[in-house]
């Protein structure tokens, strides 16, 4: 049996689209998995009854296909479906991690990035790696076409969950497919920034780098409340924020003592929009764990 921690993670980060991506220190999924001849899956924890349990279906099935290696997989959920925070992902990272280990494939956590995507082609039907490479390699993320870049980085974060859900599949449907250049010149500027703030880990860079016109406007019209609590945190000192990965998470990026406030202004902000929320005050943190 091995047991793996798996890490939310949140993709984009405004400038990034399909691109950026971090792991959040939490919340997690949690995965046991054993040997067995076929691949069976229990879930159970928050969001469970929205989780299918058949393989075909379930995105640890395909990672489990990937890797030829069948088992029973338990996975404990930590990180909401539908919620914007890599939840689909942490479940495939983890469970990629947790059966290479089982099964002693030796590979590495880069070599698993690939098996991993395979799950996200399940339910977003792309196998898009800007959640899953956070998941296991932590830190901040840069995916491009098959390379991943990774920087270690100190930033704080808080990550605000409506009670709204908002499918990463649906949500890529209204992502434009034309872009104006100046637009496009604007959102290269802001990640760059983005990318010397990780470096640095400098908030106020962060902040100012997830500026982007291309997919965010598009997108926070999905979320019910969107603006009031941009502006909440903004004016609670928040340095920069944006959609989390698909939404309808909230990303804010912040320095560390005024973390608090900016979490409790957000869920302020859904409230006067009359949408329950809650916040994870968190931080770019590091990738999946086997115990
Ligand atoms: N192990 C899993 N964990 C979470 N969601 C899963 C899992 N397997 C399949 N799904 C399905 O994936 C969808 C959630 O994934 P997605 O839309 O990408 O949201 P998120 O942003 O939370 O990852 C839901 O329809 C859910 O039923
Ligand atoms: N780049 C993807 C990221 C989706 O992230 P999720 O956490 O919402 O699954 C996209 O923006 O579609």
């Amino acid at each position: 049996m091995r047991t793996v921690r798996a890490p939310a993670t949140s993709a984009n980060l405004g400038s990034g689209f399909d691109v950026f991506g971090v792991a959040l220190d939490r919340p997690a999924d949690v995965i046991r998995v054993e040997k067995a001849s076929r691949t069976t899956i229990e879930v159970t924890g928050v969001g469970s009854q929205y989780i299918p349990e058949d393989p075909e279906k379930n995105v640890v099935g395909a990672v489990a296909e990937a890797l030829d290696a069948p088992a029973h997989i338990q996975i404990d959920k930590g990180v909401r479906p539908s919620s914007g925070l890599g939840s689909s992902a942490a479940s495939a990272a983890g469970a990629a991690l947790a059966l290479n280990a089982l099964y002693d494939r030796g590979y590495s956590r880069s070599e698993l990035v690939p098996a991993a995507a395979e799950g996200e082609a399940v339910v977003s039907g792309e196998a898009h790696v800007d959640n899953v490479a956070p998941a296991l390699l932590g830190g901040f993320t840069v995916a491009r076409e098959d390379e991943v870049t990774t920087v270690d980085t100190d930033i704080s974060l808080v990550a605000c969950l409506p009670e709204i859900a908002i499918s990463t599949r649906d949500a890529r449907r209204v992502v434009p497919t034309r872009a104006d250049m100046e637009d496009v010149v604007h959102t290269v500027g802001s990640a760059a920034t983005l990318a010397v703030g990780m470096c640095r880990s400098d908030p106020e860079l962060v902040g100012r780098g997830m500026d982007e016109r291309l997919v965010t406007p598009a997108r926070s019209e999905l979320i019910t409340g969107y603006e009031n609590v941009r502006t909440a945190a903004l004016d609670a000192g928040a340095t920069g924020v944006t959609v989390s990965g698909a939404g309808p998470s909230v990303l804010a990026a912040c320095y560390p003592d005024d973390r608090r406030q900016v979490a409790a202004a957000m869920v302020d902000g859904f409230d006067d929009a009359g949408v329950e929320a809650r916040a994870y005050q968190t931080r770019v943190g590091g990738g999946a764990v086997v115990f």
